[in-house]
């Protein structure tokens, strides 16, 4: 007979025996030593944490805000492990500053709730990350009307409970004016088990868009003669390819521009050669019988259809699940932009990333023209420009 799985508050229980079991001054205070003994308990069970190698985004997102993150809340608590890291994250930002900082976390199950509070004060993060047992909704509600969590008053919303509850609950975020410019809104396992609903209606904007998709991917920066020299990602949980793979994508789209802007088709054009006299020097121009000039022989030439502007090369290239869109500057320096697929008003991005290149890059005096571009301001005033529009 098949052995019935465990639920996961037994789950939750057995992680609290295991952790417990331990000498306490191990985790005491120690929270991401903590976050690291949990992801190893829940290896290879049924233990639906989020992991170590997904926190590394937000938190390197987390830690670029500005002005620094103070207020979070997180829909899903389970045994209190993204609620940790939060808090530590906090913690290790604002130091001793951190007593007006605040994670508030919903858990629907009185056990797991009572899990992560146990966990949470081993941690020593207790005055910081508080677990609100019930219905996240209503426990949102009741912050909102205690004071706690105010309008424009949230950094940043983790969406990890059950996905039917994540569109409903982004709305009520919504509702409350719960976002302020810059605002970090993000969301695990939206593609499997999945959230479409929640999906379409970020990608369209939500209530404060105009129909627009924001979703900016990454960016990668390649010089006149092919070479990568930036490479950036802006969402959380995009497949990281290896360095080497960014320079043979880069040489490669490099190649095929320069194919395509020189395979572009040409279209035949007549050209009315001027009348020619049979003998100019007569000077009797042919006439018809009627006294019209005589038709002149039309010759055959190609020329682009719009002669007056060069061929482009490729500028843009979909799959369903992003768009590249290529955009060179004079001197054949080319921006290559990942972006959802639907998203509007990509010219407008790219036009304000060149200009941060020129202003940051560019006019840098240690910058050194076609080497990789290391410079700080450009990529904390990129990071702060697409932030601003999600
Ligand atoms: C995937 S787990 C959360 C994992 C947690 N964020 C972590 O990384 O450790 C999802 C949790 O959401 C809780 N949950 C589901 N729906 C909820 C709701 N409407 N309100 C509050 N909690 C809910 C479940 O009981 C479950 O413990």
């Amino acid at each position: 007979m098949q052995e019935a799985r465990p639920s996961f508050e037994d789950l939750a229980l057995a992680l609290h025996e295991h952790i417990f079991a331990q000498p306490q001054e191990s985790f005491a205070n120690q929270p991401w030593k903590l976050v690291k003994a949990i992801e190893t308990f829940a290896r290879n069970k049924r233990m639906i944490i989020f992991k170590e190698n997904k926190l590394i985004l937000p938190r390197q997102q987390l830690q670029s805000l500005q002005p620094s993150p103070k207020t979070i809340i997180e829909f899903g608590t389970y045994v209190g492990n993204s609620a940790i890291a939060w808090g530590a994250i906090l913690r290790d930002l604002h130091g001793e500053n951190v007593h007006d900082c605040n994670v508030y976390t919903f858990e629907l199950s009185p056990v797991s709730a009572q899990v992560a509070r146990d966990l949470i004060r081993l941690a020593g993060l207790e005055d910081l990350v508080h677990v609100l047992e019930g219905p996240a909704a209503e426990s949102l509600k009741k912050l909102h009307v205690e004071g706690k969590v105010k309008a424009r008053g949230v950094d940043m919303a983790f969406f990890d409970h059950w996905e039917k509850f994540y569109l409903p609950d982004l709305q009520l975020c919504e509702d409350l004016k719960l976002f302020h410019k810059g605002s970090l809104i993000i969301a695990d396992n939206t593609d499997k088990p999945g959230a479409p609903d929640y999906l379409a209606y970020v990608k369209a904007g939500g209530r404060g868009g105009k129909g627009a998709v924001r979703a900016v991917f990454s960016l990668i920066i390649i010089n006149k003669a092919g070479g990568l020299i930036y490479q950036r990602e802006f969402q959380p949980g995009l497949r990281k390819l290896s360095t080497n793979d960014y320079l043979v994508l880069a040489g490669t789209f490099h190649g095929v521009h320069a194919i395509t802007r020189s395979i572009t088709p040409k279209i035949p054009i007549s050209t009315h050669l001027p009348t020619t006299p049979a003998s100019s020097s007569s000077n009797v121009a042919l006439s018809s019988p009627s006294g019209t000039s005589t038709p002149t022989p039309s010759v055959s030439a190609y020329s682009l259809p719009n002669p007056g502007v060069p061929a482009t090369g490729l500028e843009s290239l979909e799959t369903d699940k992003f768009r590249l869109t290529c955009f060179q500057t004079l001197t054949g320096t080319k921006f290559l932009l990942f972006t959802d697929p639907l998203m509007a008003n990509i010219d407008v991005v790219v036009k304000k990333i060149y200009e941060l290149y020129s202003d940051y890059v560019m006019k840098n005096p240690f910058y050194q023209l076609e080497m990789p571009v290391r410079c700080e301001a450009f990529d904390r005033h990129l990071a702060g420009w697409l932030r601003g529009r999600t």
